[in-house]
Order: structure tokens, then sequence, then C-alpha cells
């Protein structure tokens, strides 16, 4: 997508052609920098630090990061190195342990000699491909958002609301959440966004504001509190979210707040959709409720705030007392009874087993 007129994705190879690109997440809004990895521990720390984020983009850098280690050490040894360094560099989105097996099922069979310049082939395939599903999301979203318009006044606008960074920050472009409605935009509707601020990280008011700012697309921040409150005065004809896991019986995973916003949604006949990419379903968990792993991050995330002062400076402040006790849950799992469709680059999907296995044979014969 665009920023100041030039196309980025949110990662790439440089043009030595073996470095990556990535754009530093961690200084959004206030800065635009590019951050330069050329090891396997660089995107390991990427992943783990959030310079990099969003469940399909955390793949993405997990494959370029095997590539980045093959050509440190292609060995056996130096293949399942890399592969338990990223595994473990953030627990909840399925995306990182998909992206790293399908690095592995290429590289294991193959001769070391080879294996540096056959990794960067794959990780550019799965870089290419994420473009291509959000591009199917987009399309199949879009079809959703038209059906709204065919109901409203000419020209009238359909507002979504969308919770966290499900936009091409989080992907490699388009984004999964943001996909139909960049789309929209686009094709002239008149589309305007509800953006959840997203504490304690704010990836709403600090990442997707900036997308949709940047793209021109209306939006307006809104405290994560808001959304029950527009619901129930009919200022949201659909909420549209990401996810970074889907469990086999369509329970979905996805930042903190989402299930929340999910009863809220039922709670004022709302439709609630979430948008993924294949990757993000994982039939190897049956119950989400029970089986996901919810990431618990520092505390320093709910204590502490930066933002910039009126003289440009980056600040970060205190806004609990000192000595309070704080949680810090990453995830949530919204329950499939309270989404309305899965929006999947195969078409709107019902939440679950049995649509989900009809549309992507291949995954769960891959997850026996
Ligand atoms: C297309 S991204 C889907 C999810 O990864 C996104 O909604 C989200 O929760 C991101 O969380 P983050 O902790 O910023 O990685």
């Amino acid at each position: 997508m665009k920023v100041d007129g030039k196309h980025f994705r949110s990662i790439w190879r440089e043009c030595d052609g073996w470095s990556v690109g990535a754009i530093d997440q961690r200084r959004l809004p206030h800065e635009f920098v590019v951050a330069k990895l050329t090891s396997c521990e660089d995107a390991a720390v990427a992943i783990r630090d959030m310079l990099v984020r969003g469940a399909p983009l955390i793949g993405a850098t997990a494959a370029y990061g095997m590539a980045l280690a093959m050509r440190e050490d292609a060995s056996d040894a130096g293949l399942a190195r890399a592969y338990e360094t990223l595994v473990v560099a953030r627990p909840t989105a399925i995306n990182l342990k998909w992206a790293l097996d399908e690095m592995r099922a290429t590289l294991a069979p193959i001769d070391p000699v080879e294996r540096a310049e056959a990794a960067y082939a794959r990780a550019d395939e799965i870089v290419e491909q994420d473009v291509e599903i959000n591009l199917g999301i987009a399309a199949n979203g879009f079809a959703l958002i038209e059906a709204i318009v065919a109901k409203k006044k000419p020209g009238e606008v359909v507002n979504v609301l969308t919770h966290c960074n499900a936009g091409w920050l989080a992907t490699v472009d388009w984004g999964t959440a943001t996909a139909p409605i960049y789309l929209a935009h686009e094709r002239g509707i008149n589309i305007h966004v509800w953006v959840d601020e997203t504490r304690p990280r704010n990836q709403g008011a600090s990442l997707t504001a900036w997308e949709l700012g940047h793209h021109g697309v209306p939006h307006t921040v809104i405290p994560d509190n808001t959304g029950g409150h527009l619901m129930q005065h009919g200022m949201v004809d659909l909420a549209i979210v990401g996810t970074d896991r889907v469990a086999a019986n369509g329970d979905v995973c996805n930042k903190i707040g989402t299930y929340l916003k999910a009863l809220a949604a039922h709670d004022n006949n709302v439709p609630f959709y979430v948008a993924l990419p294949s990757p993000t379903i994982d039939f190897t968990v049956n119950d989400g409720i029970r089986d996901i792993p919810i990431e618990q991050r520092s505390g320093a995330e709910v204590t502490d705030m930066t933002g910039r002062t009126a003289d440009g400076r980056l600040e970060t402040v205190r806004i609990v007392p000192e000595g309070s006790p704080v949680a810090n849950y990453a995830f949530d799992v919204t329950p499939a009874r309270l989404v309305t469709g899965l929006i999947t680059e195969r078409g709107v999907l019902k939440p679950d087993r049995a649509a989900l296995a009809a549309a992507f044979p291949e995954r769960i014969a891959a997850a026996k």
C-alpha cells in the first residue's frame, strides 16, 4: 500500500538479494523507520519485540528468518536450530509454525548446499501467496459490504468497526480485515471505519489509523469501550476483525478485547465477521477456548504509555500507581457461536468444522 505516494510492503528482500527489510512498527505512527534483518536471530528478535507483528507477517518474517539461517549454517543441525529459535518467538499466531513447517518441508529433503537458495525461493513464495490470499479476502468481503450498500440510500455511509491492526502492516500487503475496506474505498463506496484504540499496545490507534489515513480512508479512533454504545445507536453496520488462530470448531483467537466486541455485536444484531488467510486455521486444535495458548506480555505495556510531546520528543510516562499489580493477556478467544462468518480466500464460511474442512481439505489432511 502507499506511504506518502510510494508503494510499500511490510517486508521485502533488499537490493543486495539476501538481507530483509521491514518497517519497524514499534516506531509508528511517530517515525517511519526501516529495519534491516541480516540473521536468523535478527528475525527472531524482530518477532519477539514486535518490530513486526500480526499473524501473517510473523509467518513471513519467520520464513525469511529461516532463509537467513541457511546462509549461516545449512546443515541438518542448522536447520533444526533455526526452526527451534523461531518457533518460540511468539506463542499464539499459528502462522509462525505454519510458515516454519512449510520451510522445513521444502528444505529437509534437499542437499544442504542447495538449501539457502531454495529457502529464499520458498520464503518469496510464502510472501507472494499472502498477497494473493488477501486479494481473495478483499473480493469476498467486498460482496458483504456491497450487500449492506444495497439496503441503504444512495451514497449513505457504511460504518465498519475493527479491532487491533489486521491491516497491511499485519500482513505483507492489503491486510485481512482491511482488505475488503480498501477495495470498497477504491471502488467509490462511502465507507467509514471505527478504529478501536486496542489497549495496551494501541495497534488500532497507532497502526490502523496510520494506514487508513495514508490511504485516505475515512476513520475515527475510539476508546476500546465505545463499540457497544455505537452499536446500540445503529452506528455500526458490521464488524470485521482479524485473527491469530482459528480452531477447527470455528472459535477465533484475536487481540484481547475482540470477545467483548463480539458479545456487544451479538446483543445488537450487528454482523460480526472474522477475516483470515487459510494458514491461520489450526486443525490440530478442536476447542479454541481451552487449547489455544494465550500470550502474556510484559506488565510495562499496561503501566506505561509512550507518545510524542508538543515539542516533538518521544516520552514514556507511567499511568498506573507504583506497586499495583497488572495483568497483560494479549489475546482472547471468541466462541464460534458469536461469529457471523469467516471471510477467507475461498469464500465466506460458517464458523464450524464442516465448513472449514470442506473449504480447506488439504489443510485438514496436513494436520493429521
Ligand atoms: C491480519 S493480522 C490478525 C491478527 O494478528 C491481529 O488482529 C492481531 O491480533 C495482532 O496482534 P499483535 O499482538 O499486534 O501481533
